[in-house]
C-alpha cells in the first residue's frame, strides 16, 4: 500500500490554496498507509533567501535559543519559525551550506528534513489528518507539493523513515512500492559520497536521482535512467524547485491516476484523492503508462 498525492499548479490564483488542496487529497488516502505521513510544499522561491526545514525529537531543548546562536555563528540576520517538532530557518541564500553546517555543529540531534530556495518538508509518524493539523499545512501557499501516507515495508516506522525524502537542494521524492536492489545502489552511492539517514529503499531512490541530476541531467532525464537502473516495484512522484515528475516501473502494479486541466496537474494513488479538486469533472484523466516518464517544468 502507501498513498501518494501530488499537485502542480499552473494557475497562480490557486497558489494560496495549495496546502489545503493537498492536505485534503492526502487525508483521502489515509487507509492506504497508517504508519506515518508527510508533505513537501514548494513556496515562493524567488529572492535572496533560502530555507532549511529542521526536525527535533525534543523541540523545547533544541529550538530554544537557536535563532540567536545561529545569527552569532553566521554573523548575519536570519529567522526561525517553529511548528511543533519542525522549524524553518530562513537565511541568506549564499549562507545555505554554512547554515547547514552550523546547525549540525550547534544542535547535533537536530535532523535536516530539506533545504533549498523553495521547499519545506513536514513529516511524522501518525495519520495524515494529525500530521497536516500539527504543521498547519492547510494554511500554506505554494506552487506545487507532494504528499505521502506510509505503510512501511523496508525500514522502521520513524519520523526519518517517513516520506518525502529529500537528498538534494529543493528535491524530494515519495514512493509506493519496494526496491529489490537498494542495498547495492546504496553502497555505490556511498562510494560517490552520498550520505543516508535511514535504511529505507525510497531514500536510495531519492539519492539516486540527486546523483543523476548532479551529472547534469534534468529531472525528466534522471527519471528515464531510474527506469533502467532501479529494480522492483515503484511509483515515484518527485519534485524539484520548478519541476514535477511521475514514473512507474515496467509492471506498474501500484495504482496511479493523473488529471490535468488548464489550472493544474494532479496525481493520486486512487481517483478518490482527486475528486474534490476544482474543475475535476472537465479534467483530462488518465492512468500513467508503465516505464513512462511524465514531467512538467514551469
Ligand atoms: N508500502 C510502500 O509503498 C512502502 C514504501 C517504501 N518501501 C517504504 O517502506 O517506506
Amino acid at each position: 500500500m502507501c498513498g501518494i498525492v501530488g499537485l502542480f499548479l499552473k494557475d497562480k490564483s490557486l497558489e494560496p490554496q495549495l496546502g489545503a488542496l493537498l492536505s485534503s487529497m492526502l487525508v483521502t488516502m489515509t487507509d492506504r498507509g497508517p504508519d506515518s505521513a508527510g508533505i513537501a510544499i514548494y513556496g515562493d522561491g524567488d529572492g535572496d533567501k533560502a530555507k532549511i526545514t529542521i526536525q527535533s525529537a525534543d523541540p523545547k531543548k533544541d529550538f530554544v535559543g537557536l535563532e540567536m546562536e545561529l545569527m552569532r555563528t553566521l554573523d548575519s540576520y536570519l529567522s526561525i519559525e517553529v511548528k511543533s517538532t519542525h522549524a524553518v530557518v530562513t537565511l541568506p541564500k549564499d549562507q545555505l551550506d554554512e547554515g547547514r553546517a552550523a546547525i549540525a555543529q550547534l544542535r547535533p540531534d537536530v535532523r535536516i528534513m530539506s533545504s533549498g530556495d523553495a521547499i519545506e518538508i513536514y513529516k511524522e509518524t501518525g495519520l495524515p489528518k494529525d500530521v497536516v493539523s500539527r504543521f498547519s499545512v492547510t494554511s500554506m501557499a505554494g506552487t506545487h507539493g507532494i504528499g505521502h501516507t506510509r505503510m512501511a515495508t523496508e525500514s522502521a516506522v520513524t519520523t526519518l523513515g517517513a516520506h518525502p525524502f529529500s537528498t538534494g537542494s529543493d528535491q524530494c521524492l515519495v514512493h509506493n512500492g519496494s526496491l529489490s536492489n537498494h542495498n547495492n545502489l546504496r553502497r555505490e552511492l556511498k562510494h560517490q559520497g552520498m550520505t543516508f539517514e535511514t535504511e529505507n529503499d525510497s531514500e536510495v531512490a531519492a539519492a539516486y536521482l540527486t546523483a543523476e541530476m548532479a551529472k547534469g541531467k534534468n529531472l525528466g532525464e534522471a527519471l528515464e535512467s531510474a527506469v533502467d537502473d532501479l529494480d522492483g516495484f515503484f511509483t515515484f512522484v518527485v519534485g524539484t524547485k520548478s519541476g514535477f515528475g511521475v514514473v512507474r516501473d515496467a509492471i506498474a502494479c501500484k495504482p496511479a491516476i493523473m488529471a490535468e486541466t488548464d489550472r493544474y496537474v494532479a496525481f493520486g494513488s486512487e481517483y478518490r484523492a482527486l475528486v474534490s479538486l476544482p474543475g475535476i469533472e472537465a479534467a483530462r484523466v488518465w492512468e500513467p503508462e508503465p516505464a513512462t516518464v511524465y514531467f512538467w517544468e514551469r
